[in-house]
C-alpha cells in the first residue's frame, strides 16, 4: 500500500461486513416462498409491433454538430460552468456520436468520474437522438451499466442510436468508450424516451426560466417546429 494512504488510516484489507441473509431481520417480509424473478420482456424491450426508426428528412447531415439544445442544460449548455458541455454530432441513420471531457468538477472518488455524471452523459447523448427524429421527448427510463472506471482527464467517446419506435415511445441504446471511438467500453445504457409536447416544459418548469426561454425566439420557434413534425 502507498505509505501516504496507510498514514490516512486506509486498509487495503477492508471488506464490507455481511451476514447470512437468513439472519437479516426483515419484519415487513411476508412469509411463504420468495418471489420469483421477473420473467418476459422488460420495459426497455420494444414490443413486437414496434417500428424501425426513421430519420427525419430535415435532420442535420451526418457529421454536423448539433449544438446545445438549451444554454443552461447541465449536459450540453455553454452557460453551465460545471456542466458536461457534451458535444454531439449527427451520425448515419438515427445515430449520434458525442464527446465529453471528464473534468475535476465531475469527480465522485478522487480522480474518477462520478457514476451519476456518467449517467448524465449517456442521458444527454440519448436525448440528442430525438433531434434526428425531430420530436421532443424526455427520458422515462434509463438503465446504466458501469464497466470500467473513468479517470479525470479522459475524453469519453459516446455513440447512441434509436433501436425502435412504438407510438410515443422511443427505444434507444448508448455506449461510452475511453480515449477514442474504438477505445475500451466504460459505460453503456438502454433507455426509453417518451414523446411530449412543448407544454410539458411550459406547464412544469419554473416560470422564471420558462419566460426567459420563451423570450428567445430562436429556441422557441425551433422546438415548436418539432411539434408539427411529419
Ligand atoms: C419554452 C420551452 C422550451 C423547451 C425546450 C425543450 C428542449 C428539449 C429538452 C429535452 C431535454 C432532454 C434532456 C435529456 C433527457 C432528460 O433528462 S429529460 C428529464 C428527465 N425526465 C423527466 O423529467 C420525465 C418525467 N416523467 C414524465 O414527465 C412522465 O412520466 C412522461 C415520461 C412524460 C410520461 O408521462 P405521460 O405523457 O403521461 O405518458 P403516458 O401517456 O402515461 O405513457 C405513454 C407511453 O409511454 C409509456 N411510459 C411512460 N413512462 C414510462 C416509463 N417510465 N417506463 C416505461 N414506459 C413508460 C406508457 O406505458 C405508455 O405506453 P403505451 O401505452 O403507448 O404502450
Amino acid at each position: 500500500m502507498e505509505p501516504s494512504l496507510a498514514r490516512c488510516g486506509w486498509r487495503a484489507t477492508a471488506r464490507v461486513r455481511s451476514a447470512p441473509v437468513s439472519n437479516v431481520p426483515n419484519p415487513g417480509a411476508a412469509s411463504g416462498p420468495a418471489p420469483s424473478p421477473p420473467s418476459g420482456p422488460g420495459p426497455l424491450t420494444p414490443p413486437a409491433d414496434a417500428a424501425a426508426p426513421v430519420r427525419h428528412p430535415d435532420a442535420p447531415a451526418p457529421g454536423e454538430p448539433l449544438g446545445p439544445h438549451y444554454e443552461h442544460c447541465f449536459g450540453c449548455g455553454e452557460a453551465q460552468p460545471h456542466g458536461l458541455r457534451l458535444r454531439a454530432r449527427a451520425g448515419e441513420g438515427v445515430s449520434i456520436t458525442a464527446e465529453f471531457t471528464v473534468g475535476p468538477d465531475h469527480q465522485g472518488a478522487p480522480g474518477l468520474a462520478h457514476g451519476g455524471v456518467l449517467a448524465t452523459a449517456l442521458d444527454e447523448t440519448l436525448g440528442s437522438l430525438n433531434w434526428l427524429l425531430r420530436v421532443v421527448a424526455v427520458t422515462g427510463r434509463l438503465q446504466t451499466e458501469f464497466v470500467r472506471p473513468v479517470p479525470v482527464g479522459t475524453v469519453l467517446h459516446l455513440d447512441a442510436r434509436v433501436t425502435a419506435v412504438h407510438r410515443r415511445k422511443i427505444y434507444c441504446t448508448a455506449t461510452g468508450r475511453l480515449g477514442g471511438p474504438e477505445g475500451p467500453v466504460a459505460v453503456r445504457a438502454d433507455a426509453l424516451f417518451v414523446e411530449v409536447k412543448v407544454d410539458h416544459f411550459i406547464d412544469n418548469g419554473r416560470q422564471e426560466e420558462i419566460r426567459a426561454a420563451m423570450a428567445d425566439p430562436d429556441q422557441f420557434r425551433r422546438v415548436r417546429a418539432f411539434e408539427v413534425n411529419p
